[in-house]
């Protein structure tokens, strides 16, 4: 899928995040989102998702040569936020399989296939209200980049992982991320710097 945004503005009150952002994301390539706490990569995410509506300007959506309205393209994005929870009353492998009845999975991996990618086989039956911090990374970074997507969306993705979770994700990413579009917000370096390309914040604030 290829996203345009065309003089994208967002602002809370009076107070403007960004303004005048024009960028295309094209199909296949991935794209770093940077900038210092509070610069609005999380507001500049939730907008190309369609979660939040912009304050001025527009963007289009294609795919295979076809628009696609913004209320009809959350099929296309895989999100792994701070702030999309998981569901903590069910265990790891209810969660799946109730997930993977909405959205299809990569190269058709079961359920028990992403427990094992995740290196969480002893913790299939576990109620996820009671996984680790660095645990429920895990999970969010699997489903986001184990379903079948042409977007996927990753917010401060190694944020909880120790040492081995941060390879672990990097192994991730150059399985599945590849052919897909990928945009990442960060603001450590290890968390992108296999991007094709960068858009620093600061370069869309009123000076
Ligand atoms: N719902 C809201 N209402 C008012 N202000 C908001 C709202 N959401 C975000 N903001 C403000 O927008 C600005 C950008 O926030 P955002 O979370 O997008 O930044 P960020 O770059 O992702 O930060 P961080 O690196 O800390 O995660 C901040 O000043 C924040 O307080």
């Amino acid at each position: 899928m290829e996203i345009t945004l065309h003089h994208i503005g967002r602002r809370f009150n009076r107070e403007w995040i960004f303004e005048n952002l024009n960028y295309t994301f094209e199909q296949g390539k991935s794209y770093a989102v940077l900038g210092i706490n509070g610069s609005g990569k999380s507001t500049l995410l939730q907008v190309i998702a369609g979660s939040l509506t912009p304050s001025t300007g527009t963007i289009t959506y294609t795919t295979q040569q076809k628009e696609i309205d913004i209320d009809e393209v959350y099929p296309y994005f895989s999100i792994a936020a701070p702030y999309m929870e998981l569901i903590e009353e069910f265990t790891l492998s209810e969660f799946l399989e109730f997930h993977f009845k909405f959205k299809s999975s990569l190269q058709h991996l079961k359920p028990k296939d992403i427990i094992s990618l995740m290196g969480l086989e002893k913790s299939a039956d576990k109620l996820i209200k009671y996984f680790s911090s660095g645990m429920k990374q895990r999970v969010k970074l699997a489903v986001a980049l184990c379903s079948d997507t042409p977007v996927v969306l990753l917010d401060e993705p190694a944020s909880n992982l120790d040492v081995a979770g941060i390879i672990w994700y990097k192994d991730l990413v150059a399985l599945f991320g590849s052919n897909r579009t990928l945009i990442i917000c960060s603001n450590q370096e290890y968390e992108y710097d296999f991007c094709n390309f960068e858009i620093q914040l600061a370069d869309y604030k009123r000076h």
